[in-house]
């Protein structure tokens, strides 16, 4: 059977924060964490794959050929609607790559039109007149203006795609998407005729998303956030309820096969063992939460010059503290590169900010496959980059998604038998936080989670 709905994602953590929207709208979906990592064969009740990449920051025309690699494998498997994931924040500098990639979809899928629609109003990301705005500021105003490497200085989504892409943007206003379904096809009809090639839809709560995902049901390709994936899937799984509750039902019992997720969490186990806390975002909320969590574990910051002087042997250094701090009665322990505006805009002055974001990330993807090897099973992991970088780094090919420690933050378990183990199939629980995700005591909170639940199989022996 085809696939309902194929998801390419230019980061790791926004591909578990639409996996885990499409599961909890009701479709069993697979993640990948390329597109070679799909099987040939997929299990019939799948209906949703996100391919998660590592694109945001790259340069373009590698995003570009990464983009349509994936594009490519999902339709594949026949994929009925595409959707390009990119961040409820639209992270992207001024040449992309959220233009180049929504174009280069549209030309291979001989296409002319799509939305851009951004909005997860759950986490505070809406759009008005076309300006996206989070909680509220608009997006030239919030935390996002001093982003390390997608640093954000307009709100307007039409003035943001036309300076990255090749043709105009119109808005949908919200008195249209508040008018429903009908209304917001025919604005989209009226766009189309009018040769826009981009329409940015007025979004301000979860209900709007639903009514674009009914108004969608049609579109190839579709671009935004998790929010419009939830709004689609809703549409789909609506229209064929019984069905999907077999579906879902029958995805339980058969638990692993094809990577099927899981939609509920009654019957989740996790993994028992070890765990850490690997921060390496600077978000206004990451930052906040490093704070909280200071107060509860043990914490080491990373010391930038170890890093780039000797990450080898440095490595070896923060491995053997965090196993020192690793007890089944205490929290497990933080390591972060999490830092202030000010203190990454001077480091970043000192050593060039591609260098240092490499550096940084490379680290934190050479401590994890250190830890994992010293019998660590459980990652928590703050910001998108640095998650594709562990997740890389720990060489994971695809997930299953669990529950939902906060929007858009499921807990996930690695496939079985992808990683080798010194003692053979054991998984690994990972849970990658998007930067601004997650309340204040997130990474408490994710350890709390856990321990309401049942574990399996021992880590360290
Ligand atoms: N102290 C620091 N100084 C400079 N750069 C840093 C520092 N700490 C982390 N970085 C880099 O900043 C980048 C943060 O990006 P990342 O995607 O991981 O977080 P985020 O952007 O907050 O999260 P998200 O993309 O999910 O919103 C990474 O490349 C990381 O290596
Ligand atoms: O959409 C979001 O905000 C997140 O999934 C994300 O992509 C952050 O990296």
């Amino acid at each position: 059977m085809a696939l309902r709905i194929g998801v390419l994602a230019d980061d790791f953590t926004g591909a578990t924060d639409i996996a885990g929207f499409l599961v909890s709208a009701g479709m069993t979906t697979v993640q990948f964490t390329s597109p070679e990592g799909l099987p040939e064969q997929l299990d019939d009740r799948v209906d949703a794959a996100v391919i998660s990449m590592k694109t945001r920051s790259i340069a373009p025309g590698d995003a570009v050929a990464q983009s349509l690699q994936a594009l490519n494998a999902l339709r594949a498997h026949g994929a009925e609607q595409i959707i390009f994931k990119y961040c409820s924040t639209f992270d992207s500098t001024g040449e992309g790559n959220i233009g180049p990639v929504t174009d280069a979809l549209l030309d291979a899928m001989g296409e002319t039109f799509t939305v851009l629609a951004p909005a997860l109003p759950v986490n505070g990301r809406t759009v008005y007149q076309g300006h996206l705005f989070v909680h509220d500021q608009p997006l030239d105003e919030s935390g996002m203006r001093d982003h390390p490497v997608t640093p954000m200085t307009d709100s307007s989504l039409v003035r943001l795609i036309q300076a990255q892409a090749q043709g105009s943007a119109v808005v949908i206003p919200y008195a249209t998407v508040q008018a429903g379904p009908e209304a917001v096809q025919q604005a989209l009809q009226d766009a189309r005729s009018s040769g826009a090639r981009y329409a940015v839809p007025d979004t301000l709560d979860m209900r709007h998303l639903e009514t674009l995902g009914a108004a969608l049901t049609d579109m190839p390709l579709i671009t935004g956030g998790s929010g419009i994936g939830y709004g689609l899937a809703r549409a789909v799984t609506q229209t064929r309820a019984v069905t999907q509750t077999r579906a879902v039902t029958q995805t339980r019992e058969t638990g692993q096969d094809a990577g099927a997720s899981r939609s509920a969490d009654a019957d989740w186990t996790f993994t028992s063992g070890p765990a850490v806390v690997l921060s390496g975002s600077s978000s206004q909320m990451t930052n906040a939460q490093v704070r909280d969590y200071r107060g509860r574990a043990a914490a080491l910051p990373l010391e930038i010059s170890s890093v780039l002087a000797d990450a080898e042997g440095y490595c070896t250094e923060v491995v053997s503290w965090v196993m020192e701090q690793q007890s089944a009665d205490t929290p497990a322990p933080l390591v972060y590169a999490t830092a202030s505006p000010e203190e990454v805009r001077a480091a970043q002055r000192e050593h060039g900010a591609q260098e240092l974001s490499a550096a940084i990330e490379k680290f934190f993807a050479r401590l994890a496959r250190a830890l994992r090897e010293h019998g660590t099973r459980r990652f928590i992991v703050a910001g998108g980059e640095t998650s594709g970088a562990v997740t890389q780094g720990l060489g994971v090919r695809g997930f299953e998604v669990g529950p939902q420690i906060a929007p858009g933050v499921p807990w996930t378990r690695t496939l079985p038998g992808e990683h080798p183990q010194p003692a053979g199939e054991e998984t690994l629980d990972l849970a990658l936080k998007s930067g601004n995700f997650g309340e204040e005591d997130f990474f408490a909170a994710a350890q709390q989670l856990v321990s309401q639940q049942p574990s399996t199989q021992e880590g360290r022996a």
